[in-house]
């Protein structure tokens, strides 16, 4: 049984960005600049600039249960073609996505002195501080996030949940089980879409890790030169994205163009991780997406990654292998993929290439 003595592995602690941010006339250190990425954008305080022509499909999950066939045509589509989708009628409490999108807002701006009691350390990647750091010459992200384990509970670090403030706990501890439902019922839905056979897929997923990530992303004077979050696919195998609606950041990589998102009032923006990816042994895919950020405005995330269980075995379902289609990618336990991915730099979908065969 998994235990809180579980790592994922450690990061290269970094300076604390959002005090970085407060400088007036600020200039933006060099480790912040960004010259590897393509077609950086400055988002302005009225989105001008950008072209919401193409966007992620929106479903409704009300009528996915119901077996709508329009519906089930339409995830489908969404899950292949897109790995992203918005979803509306998700059945969360507006008043709980509320609180915890303010309590995680709270949390985030936290003064320097109280968050230094919820930093990351040197062998431990929860806490406060970026992951994926390995060297001090690695470009930084202009965010300030947070990681967390959350399910189950046992995993949980004794340092962190547990000593935060009581507000933010509280709305964490139902918005995690919340989220769980939310994401087996996903779970669920690809199952049925896909027609895996005997519950091979959901099965997994029963006692799932749960992790989340709190991004705080402060405005910045040269936005066109920096990153809020490098191109990357998510490990998990399904991701639920919560932020504040009024500020736009995301952008999804569709057929070689990166396509901003404009979140809709009350949706989750979903999307496919890599886990998914192995275990349907490619027929849906994890979608490259990163987060551009704002010259006048802060804006907040949480992402919240699902998983199979930390004791469970991943790699091509049964139902997704036959003599025309052998599994393209390796089995191993949860526990090892998420120490090696947490060992690999967050650079694409790089270190999903790595679990090819
Ligand atoms: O802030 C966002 O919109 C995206 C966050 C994200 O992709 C992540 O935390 O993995
Ligand atoms: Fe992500």
């Amino acid at each position: 049984m998994a235990n809180n003595n579980f790592s994922f592995g450690s990061s290269l602690l970094v300076p604390s960005l959002q005090e970085l941010a407060k400088e007036s006339n600020l200039t933006v250190p060099s480790r912040y600049i960004r010259t590897d990425q393509d077609r950086l954008v400055s988002i302005s305080d009225d989105d001008h600039g950008l072209h919401f022509l193409d966007q992620i499909p929106v479903i409704d999950l009300q009528k996915l249960i119901s077996d709508e066939s329009t519906e089930l045509a339409k995830f489908h589509s969404a899950c292949k073609d897109w790995g992203f989708f918005q979803l509306v009628n998700h059945g969360v409490s507006s008043s709980l996505v509320e609180k915890t999108m303010t309590e995680t807002q709270n949390i985030l701006k936290l003064p320097l002195e109280e968050k230094k009691k919820f930093r990351q350390s040197a062998e431990e990647v929860e806490g406060f501080g970026q992951a994926f750091v390995f060297s001090e010459e690695q470009k930084l992200d202009w965010n300030d996030p947070m990681v967390l384990t959350t399910l189950p509970v046992n995993i949980r670090k004794p340092h962190l949940i547990p000593k935060f403030p009581s507000a933010f706990r509280e709305a964490l501890d139902i918005y995690s089980l919340k989220l769980k439902d939310l994401a087996i019922c996903l779970v669920e839905q690809v199952e049925k879409v896909l027609k895996v056979k005997e519950k091979e897929v959901s099965r997994l997923f029963e006692d799932g890790l749960q992790a989340m990530r709190l991004n705080y992303y402060p405005p910045c004077p040269q936005p066109e030169k920096v990153i809020g979050l490098t191109p990357h696919s998510d490990a998990s195998a399904i991701t639920i994205l919560l932020q504040t609606h009024d500020v736009v950041g995301l952008q999804v990589k569709k057929d070689g163009n990166w396509v901003p998102v404009k979140p809709l009032p009350n949706a989750f923006i979903i999307n496919i991780g890599d886990v998914l990816e192995m275990i349907t042994n490619g027929e849906y895919r994890s979608i490259e997406h990163r987060v551009m950020t704002n010259l006048q405005k802060e804006r907040f995330s949480v992402a919240t990654f699902y998983s199979p269980s930390l004791d469970s075995e991943i790699g091509p379902s049964h139902s997704f292998i036959t003599e025309q289609s052998p599994p393209k990618y390796k089995r191993l336990g949860m526990k090892e993929y998420m120490r090696r991915y947490f060992q690999h730099e967050l650079n694409s979908k790089s270190f999903l290439d790595t679990m090819k065969l």
